[in-house]
């Protein structure tokens, strides 16, 4: 193994790259809770070089499109596989495209999109709406290679997150994972099976997917015991990451799920503002509502019994708070109108 980040695991990485289209992702710090629980870690994706933990499928798939010499990529995206793809795919020299789901993407990544130079597409409706129109254009249009986490090489890099927390504490008992599209559960369930498989670890831990209520067609048919979902047509969260009711992966989230035996928990749009406001506030760490729904999630596990609060657990935090401006602004503090001369008089009366 050598260097950092997700190409410190090419061996492990399947594939021949003729060339490495890389922003140094990956590498992302695991930080242990300072004031919630002590056996609580948080693996930090939002410090990855576009704010969110899609860079180390990028690097790989963007990689891969290269190597195979495509000049122009593709993908739906909630707003984070946007960014990147726009991102990587600008570094390569290539042109792309991206399909949002018109006024539901947040603003930080709408902005990443357009600063990095991709052409945007958008279209009424759903995440779910543009996916379709993607995996369409896929099958009559092989000139433009697709970067959605159907794409295998996405979930190559994807995976690297488990070696990091391996590397940094061994094999945590639970690992809980915000679900939208489904790739990440399962490249991180994937990445410690291979693990396992080679014999560097001896268990996995159990993956626990978190979804929002009015988008966990996943996390629904978990919870009732059932082998497929039920679609969700009209999905709708404030975690407009994970809003998402046709997730392409569910077949691989139920699978890394079940073999992991691990489970999936809802969390309502208050719990997880309210999980923002704590990590923010307690742990001093800013991630976007999808990643704080992670933390809602562990609050319930606790609660249900699911997970004993001595078990060693890692929350992994997908994006960055800068991406959602508005959901900070939900958070809401005090803001006092001052007259200068009268600063002092103002702090003294809010210490005391
Ligand atoms: C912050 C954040 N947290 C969690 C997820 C869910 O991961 P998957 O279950 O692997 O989809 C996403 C996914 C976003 C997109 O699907 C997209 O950007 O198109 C995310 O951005």
């Amino acid at each position: 193994l050598k260097g950092r980040g997700v190409w410190r695991y090419k061996d492990l990485i399947p594939g021949y790259y003729k060339s490495i289209i890389s922003i140094n992702e990956g590498n992302t710090p695991l930080i242990k809770s300072a004031n919630i629980n002590k056996q609580l870690y948080f693996k930090f994706e939002g410090l990855n070089p576009t704010g969110s933990f899609k860079d180390r499928g990028m690097t790989v798939a963007v990689s891969s499109a290269v190597s195979l010499n495509y000049k122009t990529v593709i993908a739906a995206s909630t707003g984070n596989t946007a960014a990147s793809a726009a991102a990587y795919a600008a570094r390569a020299g290539i042109k792309s495209f991206i399909v949002l789901p018109k006024g539901k993407v947040a603003l930080g990544k709408l902005a990443q999109s357009v600063l990095y130079g991709a052409i945007i597409l958008e279209v009424d409706g759903s995440f779910d709406v543009a996916m379709e129109a993607v995996m369409r254009l896929y099958r009559d249009l092989k000139i433009v290679y697709p970067l959605n986490s159907f794409n295998p090489w996405r979930l190559e890099g994807q995976k690297t997150i488990a070696f990091e927390i391996m590397e940094d504490i061994g094999v945590p008992e639970n690992v809980i994972v915000p679900v939208g599209n489904a790739g990440n559960i399962y490249a991180i369930w994937k990445g410690f099976n291979e693990l396992l498989k080679i014999g560097i670890i001896d268990k996995v831990p159990r993956m626990i997917g978190v979804q929002a209520e009015g988008a966990s067609p996943i996390a629904n048919a978990i919870i009732k015991g059932k082998n497929e979902p039920d679609f969700i047509e009209n999905p709708d969260t404030v975690a407009t990451a994970i809003r998402i009711g046709r997730p392409v992966n569910w077949q691989k989230a139920m699978k890394a799920i079940k073999e992991s035996k691990g489970t999936a928990i809802v969390v309502s749009d208050s719990e997880i503002l309210e999980a923002q406001k704590t990590l923010a506030r307690k742990e001093g760490i800013g991630a976007e509502p999808a990643s704080a729904a992670a933390l809602a999630g562990y609050f319930k596990a606790i609660n249900y019994g699911i997970i004993d609060k001595d078990e060693k657990t890692v929350l992994i935090l997908t994006g960055h708070s800068l991406k959602d401006p508005e959901s900070m602004a939900k958070a809401d503090t005090k803001r006092i109108l001052v007259n200068p001369l009268h600063i002092e008089k103002i702090i003294v009366g809010e210490i005391n």
